[in-house]
């Protein structure tokens, strides 16, 4: 059989992947496609799998059966340390790994150097310029001087994003951005993700979530998971349906659409609505 090669234009290509593990199907099968200029959500209830796709498109797991590329590099092939610097991963797993002591402006730059802690070395001034930049982008520039122990929940997932995006990554994986915010931390950071979802200039982005509020505007696909199961997925305005909200949660879910924002709840009414 002639082996599978990678779509140059894809970031995430995914055959009949699956994860097993302990002999439990996490995730899968899946065949997933992500474009260079596409931002996606994953949602799902908790113990979807969304973690454990997430895993594999960050390449920090490989996949059981399936082809899977990320980057153009194929799963398993790869060592997974040349990957690090060119997928931005966003995750609380990460966070709870943070020093309290570290400096913000280091553990921003740092990831250039695709390790956590402080460097021993001097870093360059232009990398030191570009963590301004990106953490001002990220309204994070007065907190560059604090350590990560002092910062709030909401200033660490915008010091934690910056340092995602410090490597001009390819792909920016955000597990659960908003978990723990308050509603002004929240709007916050999904305005942030927003701008940056409509900045072409953007790598390619995948959100897991298991809200639709946290939706920033302007993701453009979305991949529903249910028991490791594909429920649905495709362009976000034709896919993101009351339906398939009611299949993926397993309850009647009404779903009502704002301004580039969306809003769930559970319905009273067998059913639920169509997005307006
Ligand atoms: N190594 C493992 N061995 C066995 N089961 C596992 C393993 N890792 C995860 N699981 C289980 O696989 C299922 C999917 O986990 P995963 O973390 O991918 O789900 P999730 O959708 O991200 O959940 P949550 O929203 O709660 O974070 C869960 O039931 C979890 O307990």
């Amino acid at each position: 059989m002639t082996e599978r090669i990678a779509d140059p234009d894809l970031l995430i290509e995914f055959h009949d992947v699956s994860m097993v593990r302990s002999g439990k199907t996490l995730v899968g099968p899946v065949d997933w496609r992500v474009e260079l200029d596409e931002r996606w959500v994953i949602i799902g209830p908790n113990g979807a799998g969304k973690t454990s796709l997430l895993r594999m498109a960050a390449a920090l797991d490989h996949p059981t059966t399936g082809d899977a590329f990320v980057v153009g590099e194929k799963l398993g092939r790869t060592d997974i340390r040349e990957l690090s610097t060119r997928i931005g991963l966003v995750s609380s797993a990460f966070a709870g790994r943070v020093p309290a002591d570290e400096k913000v402006s280091d553990l921003v730059i740092s990831a250039g150097y695709a390790v956590l802690g402080r460097w021993r070395e001097e870093y360059d001034p232009m990398d030191r310029a570009q963590a301004a930049d990106i953490l001002e982008s990220m309204g994070a520039e007065h907190l560059a001087d604090r350590t990560f122990g002092t910062l709030s929940e909401g200033e660490r997932k915008r010091v934690l994003i910056a340092r995602g995006l410090m490597t001009d990554p390819e792909l920016l994986l955000l597990d659960e951005p908003a978990a723990g915010l308050d509603l002004g931390g929240r709007e916050e950071l999904v305005d942030r993700l927003g701008t940056l979802a409509a900045d072409p200039d953007s790598p390619a982005m995948v959100l897991i979530t298991h809200h639709v509020e946290e939706i920033p505007p302007g993701f453009t696909n979305v991949l529903m998971l249910s028991e490791g199961g594909v429920v649905a997925q495709g362009a976000i305005e034709d896919t993101l349906t009351a339906e398939n909200l009611s299949t993926t949660f397993r309850q009647n879910i009404s779903l009502s659409y704002d301004d580039g924002r969306y809003f769930a709840r559970r319905s009273r009414r067998a059913g639920g609505h169509r997005r307006a």
